[in-house]
C-alpha cells in the first residue's frame, strides 16, 4: 500500500463491544426503576415508546447522520440540512407523520437547527396569531405543505431590542391600495432572521406603519421575497447571509433591504389592527399583541433549557463515570472521577437543574395554553403576566443551561476540549438562546418592572390580591422574618427552602423600590432613576424567577405523590429539588446573608446538607442520565456513548479527520521537508 495514500491505524469496530463495566454496575444498583421515571418525564409509556419509534428512525437513517459534522465546511453543513429537511418530509408523508405532535417530535428527534426552525417556530405562529380568518386561510395551507417557506424579520442592522427603533417602513398608498416597503437607511436592513439568507421564499417582516405622514407604530407584513419558480430575489428585494458566527453554520441567518416593494393591502396582517381601503386606521386592543409570537418563543425556549442541560449532564456524568483518575492510596485501583466530591459538587446540582426545569416546561406550557384561551375571547388581561414571567424565565433558564454546558465540558478535562465530546458544538449552538428572542438583561428589566410596580399597588393598597407566583409581595411582614432551619434536616423542608427564596425576592424589589425612590427625591425623574438601579433590577427578576422554578419543582413532587407515584421515585425526586434549593441558596449566599436572613448557624447545616445530598446522588446519578433517555445520535457525543466504550469510539471518530487520509500531512513537501532536509 502507498505509504501516502491510506492511513496507517488500525480498523476498529470496537465501538459495538460489550458495554463498559463500571456503567453496567451503576445501573444496576439504581435505587428507583429507571423506566418509571422516563415515563414521568415523557407523559407516560405510550408516549415514551412513541417518542423512541421516532428516535430509533432517526438514528439508524443515514441522511441524519452527525458523526461527520466536523469535518463539513459552512457551505457543506447548508447543505447538508436541506438534505435533512427534504428527508424530513419525505418521512412526514411516507410514515403518516401530519400532526403537528408528530412533527416537532421528529424534528426534536433529528436534532439540529434546521432552517426551517423559523418557519415553524414563528412563521406559521405569526400567521396563526397575526392573521385575519382569511388570511390564515389563504397562506396556512401553502406554509404547512412547504409550498412557501417563511421567516420572522424583525431585527435589524441597527435595532433589536429596542423594537419601537425599527426603521423599516410600511407606506400606505390609498391610491392602489398597496403598502410600500422601503429601508430607508443602511442600518434599516433586516439582519440575523433565520433562514431569511438563502432558504426563504416568504417573511413575515415587522415595519413601521405610516399612513398619510401619520406613524402608527410596528406592524406584522407578509412580503414575498424570492420567485417560487427559480428562487431568484424579487425586483426591489436585496437578500442574503450574514456570514460567519459563532456557531449555527446549518442556519442561513440573512439580510433583507427593500427598496419600495409594494405590496397589497391585504398582506398587513389584520387580526389585531387594521388598515381600511380608505386608509383609516383601527388600533389593535392591546398594544402589544403584536408581539405575541416572541412571547410563545420565549415559552418554548425555556422547555428546552431542561432537553440542553440533560445533554450535557448525560455526557459528563457517563464519562465521570468511566474516566479514572488516580488510585486514593497506592497500589488500589483508580478512582472513577465521578466519585470525587468536587466532580459531584459539579454535575449534581445541574442534573437536579434539568428536572427542575422540566416541571417548569410543563408550568410555562401550562399558562401559555390559558393565556391563548384568553386571547382568542379577546381577554388579554394576563399578557402582562405571561410576558414578565416568560421574560424572566426565558433568562434564568437560558443562563444556567448556557454556563452548565460549559461547567460539563470542563468537567470532562481534555476530552471535554475534543468536539467529538459533543459539548463544544452544543454549547455554541446553545448560547445564541441568551440572546435570541430578547437580549436576557433587557427581559430581565420587563420582569422587574412588572414586579416593581405590583409591589407599589401592594404597598399603596393593602389587603390587594395579587396572582399565585407574586402573592408573597403583598406580604411585606415577611421582610422581617428569618430563616430558622437551624440543623441539616430543617433545611430538606420544602416550607423552609421556599420561604428563602420569597424572602429573598421580596426583599431585592423592595430594596429596588426603595432605591428608586431615593433616586427620585435626589431629583431625578422616573425615567433616570429606573436608569441608577438596573443592575439591582436584573437581581430581582433571577430572584423572583428562581422562586419560580423552585415553587413549581415543589408543587410538582406534591401533585405527583397524591397521584400515587411510587415511593423510589418521589425519593429520589425530592432528593434532586432539595439540591436544586439548597445548591443556588449556597451560590448567591451573600444576598441571603447581607440582610441578615441567613447566619453562619444556618450555613453550615446547609453546607453539610449539601454533601449529603451529594452522597445519596451518587449511585443513582447514572440511572438518572439515563431516564432522559436520550439515543447516541442525540447526544452526539463519544464521551457519552450508552455502552461506555469513550475510548474506542473516540479512536474511531478522530480516523474521520481529513489531515488523516494521508499518512505524510499536507503541506509537508512545501513547509516542513524543505528545513528538515536543509543542510546544517
Ligand atoms: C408555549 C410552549 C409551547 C410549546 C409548543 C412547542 C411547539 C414548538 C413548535 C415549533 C418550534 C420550532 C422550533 C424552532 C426552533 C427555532 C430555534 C430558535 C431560533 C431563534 C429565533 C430567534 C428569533 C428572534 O430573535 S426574533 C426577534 C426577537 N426580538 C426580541 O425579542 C426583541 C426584544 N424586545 C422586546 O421584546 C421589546 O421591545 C421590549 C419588551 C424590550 C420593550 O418593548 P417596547 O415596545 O419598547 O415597550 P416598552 O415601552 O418598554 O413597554 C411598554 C409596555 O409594554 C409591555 N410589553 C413589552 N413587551 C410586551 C409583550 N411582549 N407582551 C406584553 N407586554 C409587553 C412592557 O412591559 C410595558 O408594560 P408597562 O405596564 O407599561 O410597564
Ligand atoms: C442566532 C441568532 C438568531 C436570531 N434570529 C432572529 C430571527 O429569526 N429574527 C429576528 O428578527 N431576529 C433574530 N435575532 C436577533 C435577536 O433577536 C437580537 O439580536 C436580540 O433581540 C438582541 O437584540 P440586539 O442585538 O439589538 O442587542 P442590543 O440590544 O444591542 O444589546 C447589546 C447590549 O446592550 C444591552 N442593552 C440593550 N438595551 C438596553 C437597555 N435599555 N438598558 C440596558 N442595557 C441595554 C444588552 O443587555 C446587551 O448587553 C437572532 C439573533 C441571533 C444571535
Amino acid at each position: 500500500m502507498s505509504s501516502s495514500s491510506k492511513p496507517n491505524l488500525p480498523v476498529t469496530n470496537a465501538v459495538n463491544g460489550p458495554p463498559n463495566a463500571d456503567l453496567v454496575r451503576e445501573r444496576g444498583a439504581a435505587s428507583f426503576p429507571v423506566r418509571d421515571l422516563t415515563y414521568l418525564v415523557y407523559g407516560g409509556q405510550e408516549r415514551t415508546e412513541h417518542l423512541e419509534r421516532i428516535a430509533n428512525m432517526v438514528a439508524s437513517d443515514p441522511v441524519f447522520r452527525k458523526t461527520d459534522r466536523f469535518f463539513l465546511s459552512r457551505t457543506e453543513q447548508y447543505r447538508r440540512s436541506l438534505e435533512k429537511v427534504r428527508h424530513y418530509k419525505e418521512l412526514i408523508a411516507k410514515h403518516n407523520l401530519h400532526s403537528e405532535l408528530d412533527q416537532q417530535d421528529l424534528r426534536q428527534a433529528i436534532d439540529e437547527d434546521l432552517p426551517i426552525g423559523l418557519h415553524v417556530g414563528m412563521f406559521i405562529p405569526t400567521i396563526v396569531g397575526q392573521g385575519t380568518d382569511e388570511q390564515q386561510k389563504k397562506w396556512l395551507p401553502l406554509a404547512r405543505a412547504y409550498k412557501i417557506i417563511g421567516t420572522y424579520a424583525q431585527t435589524e442592522l441597527g435595532h433589536g431590542s429596542f423594537i419601537r427603533g425599527l426603521e423599516t417602513v410600511a407606506t400606505y398608498d390609498k391610491s392602489t391600495q398597496e403598502f410600500v416597503l422601503n429601508s430607508p437607511t443602511l442600518t434599516a436592513t433586516k439582519w440575523w432572521p433565520g433562514a431569511l439568507g438563502k432558504t426563504s421564499t416568504h417573511c413575515v417582516v415587522f415595519a413601521r406603519l405610516v399612513i398619510s405622514d401619520r406613524e402608527c407604530g410596528v406592524h406584522p407584513f407578509m412580503v414575498q421575497l424570492r420567485s417560487l419558480e427559480n428562487h431568484e430575489p424579487l425586483k426591489g428585494i436585496t437578500v442574503g447571509d450574514i456570514g460567519p458566527k459563532f456557531a449555527y453554520e446549518t442556519m442561513d441567518n440573512g439580510f433583507l433591504r427593500f427598496d419600495h416593494v409594494r405590496i397589497p393591502r391585504d398582506h398587513m396582517l389584520m387580526r389585531f389592527a387594521q388598515v381600511a381601503a380608505d386608509g383609516t386606521y383601527s388600533t389593535p386592543p392591546h398594544s402589544k399583541v403584536s408581539y405575541a409570537t416572541m412571547v410563545f418563543m420565549r415559552a418554548y425556549i425555556i422547555g428546552t433549557a431542561s432537553s440542553t442541560l440533560a445533554k450535557a449532564v448525560t455526557i459528563a456524568v457517563r464519562y465521570s463515570c468511566v474516566r479514572k483518575q488516580f488510585p486514593l492510596r497506592s497500589g488500589e485501583p483508580e478512582q472513577q472521577i465521578l466519585n470525587y466530591q468536587n466532580q459531584q459538587a459539579a454535575l449534581f446540582p445541574l442534573l437536579a437543574t434539568a428536572y427542575a426545569f422540566h416541571f417548569t416546561g410543563n408550568y410555562i406550557r401550562q399558562m401559555y395554553s390559558d393565556f391563548v384561551r384568553g386571547m382568542r375571547a379577546q381577554d388579554f388581561s394576563v399578557l402582562p403576566e405571561m410576558h414578565a414571567t416568560s421574560a424572566g424565565l426565558k433568562s434564568l433558564t437560558t443562563w444556567i443551561a448556557s454556563a452548565g454546558i460549559e461547567t460539563c465540558r470542563a468537567s470532562c478535562g481534555g476530552h471535554g476540549y475534543s468536539k467529538l465530546s459533543g459539548l463544544p458544538s452544543l454549547y455554541a449552538n446553545y448560547i445564541p438562546a441568551c440572546t435570541y428572542e430578547g437580549d436576557n438583561t433587557v427581559m430581565c428589566f420587563q420582569l422587574a418592572r412588572y414586579l416593581l410596580k405590583l409591589y407599589g399597588k401592594a404597598q399603596a393598597k393593602p389587603g390587594l390580591r395579587l396572582p399565585g407566583n407574586v402573592s408573597y409581595l403583598e406580604k411585606s411582614t415577611l421582610l422581617d422574618e428569618r430563616c430558622d432551619a437551624s440543623t441539616e434536616e430543617l433545611w430538606l423542608d420544602p416550607a423552609r427552602q421556599l420561604h428563602a427564596y420569597r424572602n429573598r425576592a421580596l426583599r431585592l424589589v423592595a430594596n429596588c423600590a426603595n432605591r428608586l425612590v431615593a433616586e427620585m427625591q435626589k431629583g431625578k425623574d422616573e425615567v433616570l432613576a429606573v436608569e441608577a438601579i438596573k443592575s439591582d433590577m436584573v437581581k430581582v427578576a433571577k430572584a423572583h424567577s428562581y422562586y419560580v422554578v423552585l415553587n413549581n419543582f415543589v408543587n410538582a413532587i406534591e401533585q405527583l405523590r397524591a397521584s400515587g407515584t411510587s415511593t423510589p421515585i418521589l425519593r429520589v425526586l425530592k432528593t434532586l429539588c432539595d439540591l436544586f434549593a439548597l445548591h443556588f441558596i449556597q451560590a448567591d449566599l451573600g444576598d441571603f446573608l447581607e440582610y441578615g436572613y441567613l447566619s453562619s448557624l444556618h450555613t453550615e447545616p446547609l453546607h453539610a446538607q449539601i454533601r449529603r445530598l451529594l452522597e445519596a446522588i451518587r449511585p443513582d446519578a447514572v440511572a438518572l442520565v439515563d431516564a432522559f433517555n436520550f439515543t447516541d445520535h442525540a447526544l452526539g457525543s463519544a464521551l457519552g456513548v450508552h455502552n461506555g466504550r469513550v475510548y474506542e469510539t473516540l479512536f474511531e471518530w478522530a480516523q474521520q479527520e481529513p489531515l488523516n487520509k494521508t499518512q505524510v500531512a499536507p503541506g509537508y513537501h512545501e513547509y516542513i521537508k524543505p528545513f528538515l532536509l536543509a543542510k546544517m
